[in-house]
This record gives structure tokens, sequence and C-alpha cells, in this order.
């Protein structure tokens, strides 16, 4: 059973692509392995359909170090029963996760039923400059991939695609390289219709484990982390019980600090009319929300999980203190239109019912408009 290791930077689209994976699996069946650098499992509780029993999560950390190779094997190992009949395991590892660990871990793994089946990049092509800038190792992750997902073309114009195209081919030269919005790429290319060869690439298993006996590593447990982009962020997770006031959010998250890049979960608003669960995501200066209902039985909470670097965490948990809100029934519905403002709708759909002509426009595409992205 091939294990695909699904990773890029927070926030480039790996949980939209491995939810693409999952509704256009066809007959395959796809065990899913998510880890959430949060404790809140945001991630998990965004995999489409909640895969039941074929999924795990592994959340408070990043996989490559905080979960031990042995708990991995163990959920692989849960993942590989026969009774599960999955035909593929792929492992959302967290953005800001250590690809080659992860390799390594597989490599190590003694369950004979699995096998490394490749490692796929996630790269953001809005924040392609800026995460190379930030984090010069993602060269060494984009190296290491046996395919590169250049995803958000439709947030970049033909000629930064085509240039971070170049600039790609060269980083990963002879990698596959394909462009996708959303993460809509041929399931094919993953699974099924490709073998997957294990000394394909820069990154074979003997490399990985000739590489481990160098440094003295076992290649399953616990390492030394210096360098890895993980050790330089910190994860601030905030839970309310009440409502959360639309004003006093998009309030905060306009006036978001710098480092605070990347913000994931769900808010309820509890407004009349809005009662729904908003999606929220922030990455880098773009926001987005996405109504949807709530779970059958789901507690109406939100749950924001907070990944920046030199955030002061307590000061962001105070700020989200103060936007919670004792009485949302009594809100008008003018209270989302700042909210709704960051709600794509599908190209086409006519105006949200409840957004007036004189408010600015709701984003009537991903392509966020200017006061989007702040
Ligand atoms: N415009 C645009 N937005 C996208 C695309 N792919 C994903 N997004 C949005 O980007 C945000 C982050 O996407 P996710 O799939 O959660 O990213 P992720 O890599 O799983 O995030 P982390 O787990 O935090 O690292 C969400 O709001 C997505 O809807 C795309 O191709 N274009």
């Amino acid at each position: 059973m091939p294990v695909v290791v699904l990773a890029g930077f927070l926030g480039s689209g790996k949980t939209t692509l491995l939810n693409h994976l999952l509704t256009h699996r066809g007959g395959t069946r796809i065990g899913v392995v998510v880890n959430d650098f949060g404790s809140i499992e945001i991630d998990a509780m965004s995999v489409a359909g909640q895969v039941g029993d074929s999924m795990v999560s592994l959340g408070g950390g990043c996989l490559c170090c905080a979960v031990d190779g042995s708990e991995l094997d163990a959920y692989l190992e849960r993942l590989s029963d026969p009774v599960h009949r999955i035909d593929v395991i792929v492992i959302e590892a967290s953005g800001l996760a250590e690809p080659q660990e992860m390799i390594r871990m597989l490599a190590a793994s003694e369950n004979p039923a699995i096998r490394y089946g490749g490692l796929v990049e996630v790269v953001d092509a809005a924040e392609f400059d800026e995460t190379r800038a930030r984090h010069p190792e993602t060269d060494r992750h984009l190296a290491a991939a046996d395919l590169v997902v250049l995803n958000k073309t439709d947030r970049v114009d033909c000629a930064e695609r085509a240039r971070i195209e170049a600039e790609l081919a060269a980083l990963c030269p002879g990698i596959p390289l394909v462009a996708a919005d959303h993460g809509r790429i041929d399931p094919g290319l993953l699974f099924d219709r490709r073998p997957w060869t294990e000394t394909r690439g820069q990154l074979s298993f003997e490399d990985l484990i000739a590489e481990a006996r160098d440094d003295g590593r076992d290649g399953g447990g616990p390492t030394d982390h210096t360098g890895h982009a993980h050790t330089q962020y910190e994860s601030t997770e905030f839970v309310s019980e009440q409502a959360l006031s639309p004003r006093r959010l998009i309030d905060f998250l306009d006036r978001r600090p710098a480092g605070l890049y990347r913000i994931k979960g769900f808010v309820y608003f509890g407004v009349p009319g809005h009662e729904e669960r908003y999606a929220v995501h922030a990455v880098g200066r773009f926001l987005r929300f996405a109504p949807g209902p709530w779970g059958r039985g789901e507690p109406r909470l939100t749950r924001l999980v907070l990944i920046g670097s030199g955030t002061d965490g307590a000061a962001l948990l105070r700020e989200l203190d103060a936007c919670r809100e004792p009485a949302p029934q009594n809100a008008g519905p003018e209270a989302m239109w700042g909210i709704l403002r960051y709600v794509a709708r599908p190209a086409g759909a006519g105006p949200e019912a409840d957004v007036p002509a004189e408010d600015p426009p709701a984003a009537d595409h991903e392509d966020a408009p200017a006061s989007a992205e702040v």
C-alpha cells in the first residue's frame, strides 16, 4: 500500500487538494492521516465527509518531530488493516513539517504492508517569493518532491505564473510540475495509474537511511529539529462557546499582526439568518470566510488556530476574548456585512441578499478584492 506524503507550507492548499482527491477518487479507497500543528484539529474537521474509520488525526505538533515513528507506525498499521480495504494512504503533513523526516519515518517503518508512495509538495503561487525568502529550506523540500503542485494559479496572472513555473523548473529539475487552482489535479497522478518506485528522484529509501545513519540517527525516532520551520512558529488556540461579534472579529482580523501568518477554524456568529458554521482562513494577508452547515450534533463553538512567528499568544487571546458576544440574537443583518465581503461566491451568482448596494462588493471570485487583502 503506497503512502503518499502531502506537504507544503502553511495555507498552500493541502487540505483543499486532499478534499479534491477524496471527492474524485473513483473506486479508490484512500486512507487519510491528518497532522495538525495546533491541538485543535481544524484540518481533520475540514476533510471531506470525515472519512470515518479510514482517517486518523494527529494533532499537537508536526508529524516530523512531535509524533514519533512508532506512533505513526501504529496508525499506519490500523489503516492498512485489510478490513478497511484501503488502496492508498495519504498523509497530510502540517504546514510546518519537515518532509524528509516523514519520509525517513516511512522508510524506517517495519510494517511490510506499506511503502513510501512519494512526496507531493503544494506551492502557493501567490506566496511563492515570500515563503522562499522567509524559509530558505523550501527549496530543499521542493527538490525532494516527486510531484510539485503549483496551486492558487487563479491568484496570479499569466506572466507571474510563467515566471514561477520557470523558477520551479530550475529548482526541481526533472520533477513533474502541475499547475492547479483549488488543488484540482488529476488523482491519477498520485495513485493507481503510475507505479511508484522507491528509488526515483533524489530521495531514495537507501539515500534516506544512509543519510540518517551518517547523522547518527536511526531514522525512526525524534531527531534534532534545528532548522525546521516549526521551531520558529507558535500556535495559539482559541475556543468559545459564546458567539463572536462579527464586527469585532473583522476588526481584529484587519489589524492582525504581520507575524500572524495563518489563521484557520470555524466561527459561530449566531446572528439571525447567519447561524451557519463559518470556516475562516487567513494565509498571509489573504482572508476568506465560507459559511457551511454544522455537523449533526456538532456544538455551536468557535474554534480557531492562529499560527505565527513572534506572535504574543496571550495578547491574541485577550483580543479574541473581547470579540465574544453575549447577545448575538439582537444583531441586525448589517452586523455581518464586514464578514460577507470575504465570502467567495460562485462565479455568476447574484449579489448576497443582505449585502446592500452601497456596501463594498462581495468577493465574486477567490482573487480577493483589494479590500480583502488588507
Ligand atoms: N484562491 C485560491 N484559494 C485557495 C486555493 N486552494 C486553497 N485555497 C484557499 O486557501 C486557504 C487555505 O487552504 P488549505 O487547503 O486549508 O491550506 P493548507 O495547506 O491545508 O493549510 P495548513 O494546514 O494551515 O498548512 C483556504 O481558504 C482555501 O480555500 C486556490 O487554488 N485558489
